[in-house]
């Protein structure tokens, strides 16, 4: 789900960025230590960047790196995961994405960054091949 607003610049304890994806941490998405999957939290990420590079590129585009991903806090059952993205770098066919996952505690409404990581997305044709990025 694509979600419109900017957060507020400049200031390290709030969000960078585009809220791109919310969405909520259910049940099913537990590990066994009753957390939520990592893996769940960086396919939330990574769709975030598809679709912000979707954007930037004008048309398909495929992930190719994700680099310095870092698992600050666990999310829990309940929590609303809140994703930003934010284009750092165009090249000419690929493109940097900071992506930034928050989590808005179910019980207390508080906000806490849990991960961030920057998407490298390279821009492709109908056959799968890069493709120069408009500027
Ligand atoms: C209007 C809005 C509506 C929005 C509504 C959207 C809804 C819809 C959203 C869906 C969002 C889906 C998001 C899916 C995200 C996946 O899950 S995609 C699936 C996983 N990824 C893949 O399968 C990709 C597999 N890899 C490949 O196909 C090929 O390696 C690639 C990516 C096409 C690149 O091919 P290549 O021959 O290596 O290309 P090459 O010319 O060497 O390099 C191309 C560029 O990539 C860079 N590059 C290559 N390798 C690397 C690397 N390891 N690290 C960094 N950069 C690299 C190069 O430097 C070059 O950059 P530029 O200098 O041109 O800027």
């Amino acid at each position: 789900m694509q979600v419109s607003g900017t957060a507020a610049q400049g200031d390290e304890e709030a969000p960078q960025g585009d809220l791109t994806v919310r969405t909520i941490a259910m049940p099913a998405d537990t590990n066994a230590n009753g957390d939520i999957f990592g893996g769940w939290v960086l396919s939330q990420m990574d769709q975030a960047g598809g679709i912000a590079g979707v954007e930037r590129a004008h048309g398909r585009v495929v992930t190719v790196a994700v680099d310095a991903m870092t698992f600050i806090r666990p999310v829990s059952v309940g929590d609303v995961l809140c994703v930003y993205t934010r284009v750092s770098h165009v090249g000419r066919t690929s493109m940097k994405i900071e992506v930034e996952a928050w989590a808005r505690r179910f019980r207390t409404q508080h906000r806490e960054r849990v991960t961030r990581a920057t998407f490298t997305f390279v821009a492709i044709d109908d056959e799968g091949r890069p493709r120069p990025i408009p500027t």
